[in-house]
């Protein structure tokens, strides 16, 4: 399933059911309409089944059909008909439906000779021989109990229904009454409705069926509830015809609109979309070198934000292995030393170890623990944390010892205002089962009752205060009077937590256009693409963002320029497949190395 590009559903939640599921055995990223699955989305849809009616209708107007009415009402004169139709399967809920109505006789005795259950069962996907012997003691229970020599209250046709025979039964019916405890894509529901179109006669409807979902005139009944499915019988055999009406009315108008030529409409639609936005998604074009290169030496005022692990510096086991090699310190301290820009490290890392490796390059500006500290260039560490409450540290490093102590080769980085549990040196299979536990475990026990936010990092779980995000700190410096008039912006970044400085450095630049389209409306307007009205914002930051464009799209963008000039490069290190807000990849942070040393030395 999860090789997919979309789910459809029938009920929201047993996409829920899938998403938890994924979450707590596989250890995925989800939210309630995407799963994120080896980079990839796997998108849900809830696309509730519907029935061709048209034809149905037709049907129903066949004199075969009409003959078939009239011989059984001959047989059953003067009786209510309730009508079932199930398989002979242990969810199918039959034990269930003869349970109530023994009691609905029980109950109201005045009923007893008045009202026949015509009860169809299909066979069953496997055989239940069990189910069957029990099926058939309980009938001849209730008819031994409440019948006689000439009339038993429940009807039992054991075989497959001719379709004339089903329909006729189901137009005729006083009440259609379905108790099944789990089922899908059901249609059974959907066909009673078409056929009372002219009686309008109620549905009983289990809660746990697929439809109870979308049938909201339907008399939802739980099944287990014995008495009040047996009390419901009798409301529903005494209904006054208004009620009927309304009810029946509710239901038909959605069977109809939502018929099968909707359902199918429904999921082309989706994958359609789907696939359109995967593959737009796939294409995150490799970043020009040549234009970034033009483009930086261009500018006047230029902000530069790194992200550390996996983008400046490439991955190892052991977390204080992974140190900047003389080349990136070199070019850094070259971009630092030009007075055109503004250089941040913006790490996950503690400020400890960021002063290490690279506190001694001067005019560099360093964040750590996710934006939670700040070293402005020349100035000491400021805390953005220590007004919150940190207290939680305690509960969750006893979760990730726990852990730790049942995970070989695993172990605790403890920090000022978040702690990551690493297992990148355990058995690889167990640690991931042992991270899910523990994802699971701090989600549905921790989390919601604390401020905290997990992520998922790279072969780590890390806990961290939910006020604190590197979008946060990206933010701050985008709006400091100091980075007025940026005319050149690059962000890079690898994971999860630097989506977040990509998305802040996305806004900033929409706001921008959207500060001088509302000074200059008609300068641009008569710029902008005519038929994206709605997409705006969204095409002139690409224009602004993307400078590899076509000839036309340069006009425009340098248009825009003349405007206000400024230039955004975000880039994703690794996997060009990945989602991401960035607008630019380069696969390995190698390719950052080579490309501010370039820069460092073109101007
Ligand atoms: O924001 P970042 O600079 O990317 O820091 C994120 C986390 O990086 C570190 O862990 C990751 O890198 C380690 C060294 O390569 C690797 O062994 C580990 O598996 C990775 O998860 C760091 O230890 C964390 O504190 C940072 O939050």
């Amino acid at each position: 399933m999860l090789h997919s590009n979309s789910i459809g559903f029938q009920t929201f939640s047993y996409a829920r059911h899938l998403c938890n599921s994924c979450t707590r055995i596989l250890g995925l990223e989800s939210t309630p309409k995407i799963i994120q699955y080896n980079d990839e989305e796997v998108m849900l849809e809830i696309i509730p089944i519907g029935i061709d009616v048209d034809s149905l209708l037709a049907r129903k107007l066949l004199p075969d059909v009409k003959e078939k009415e009239e011989s059984i009402l001959r047989l059953y004169k003067g009786k209510k008909i309730i009508f079932g139709k199930d398989k002979l399967d242990i969810v199918n809920g039959i034990l269930q439906k003869l349970n109530a109505f023994e009691q609905f006789l029980n109950f109201y005795p005045e009923w007893r000779d008045k009202v026949v259950l015509i009860q169809v069962v299909i066979p069953g996907n496997s055989n239940q021989p069990k189910l069957e012997s029990k099926v058939s003691e309980k009938i001849t229970s209730i008819n031994s109990k409440y019948g006689s020599l000439e009339f038993s209250p429940v009807h039992f046709y054991r075989s497959f229904l001719e379709q004339d025979l089903y329909i006729a039964l189901m137009k005729i019916a006083d009440l259609g009454l379905i108790t099944v405890v789990r089922d899908g894509m059901n249609t059974s529901s959907l066909e009673y409705i078409v056929c009372q179109e002219k009686n309008k006669n109620p549905l009983i409807l289990s809660e746990f069926t697929g439809t109870a979902g979308s049938i909201s005139g339907a008399i939802q009944i739980n099944p287990w509830n014995t008495d009040d499915v047996a009390h419901q019988i009798k409301n529903c055999l005494v209904m006054d015809e208004y009620e009927k009406a309304n009810r029946h009315s509710t239901m038909y108008n959605f069977v109809r609109s939502h018929n099968s030529e909707f359902w199918a409409n429904s999921f082309i639609n989706a994958i359609n979309t789907n696939c359109a936005t995967q593959s737009e998604r796939h294409s995150i074009p490799l970043l020009d070198t040549i234009t970034i290169s033009e483009s930086y030496k261009n500018s006047k005022k230029r902000l530069i934000l790194l992200d550390y692990d996996g983008t400046l510096v490439p991955i190892t086991n052991i977390p204080a292995n992974a140190i900047p090699s003389s080349k990136t310190i070199e070019s850094l301290t070259l971009l630092c030393e030009d007075p055109k820009n503004a250089v941040w490290v913006i790490s996950g890392r503690d400020s400890e170890f960021l002063n290490k490796h690279l506190g001694s390059i001067k005019g560099l500006g360093l964040s750590a623990e996710h934006g939670g500290f700040v070293r402005h260039p020349y100035r000491d560490w400021e805390s953005l944390v220590d007004q919150l409450d940190l207290s939680w540290k305690t509960q969750i490093k006893n979760i990730f010892d726990f852990f730790t102590e049942r995970t070989s080769g695993s172990f605790v980085e403890e920090k000022v205002a978040a702690i990551t549990w690493h297992y990148r040196n355990a058995n690889q299979d167990y640690a991931m089962f042992q991270c899910n536990q523990c994802h699971s475990h701090l989600e549905s026990a921790i989390a919601s009752n604390l401020p905290v936010e997990i992520l998922v990092g790279k072969k780590c779980l890390e806990v961290r205060p939910k006020e604190v995000n590197k979008g946060e700190i990206v933010s701050r410096l985008l709006e400091s009077s100091s980075n007025v008039g940026l005319d050149f912006l690059f962000v890079a970044g690898d994971d999860r937590t630097d989506e977040d400085m990509f998305i802040t450095a996305r806004n900033y630049v929409n706001s921008i256009i959207k500060e001088e389209s509302d000074e200059n409306p008609l300068k641009l307007n008569n710029k902008l693409p005519k038929s994206s009205s709605d997409d705006n914002n969204a095409s002139k930051e690409i224009l602004i963002s993307n400078p590899n464009l076509s000839k036309q799209s340069l006009d425009f963008e340098s248009e825009i320029c003349q405007l206000k000039h400024l230039d955004c490069f975000t880039v994703i290190v690794g996997n060009r497949n990945k989602k991401s807000n960035a607008f630019w990849n380069v696969p390995t942070t190698y390719n950052i190395t080579d490309l501010i040393q370039a820069l460092s030395k073109n101007d």
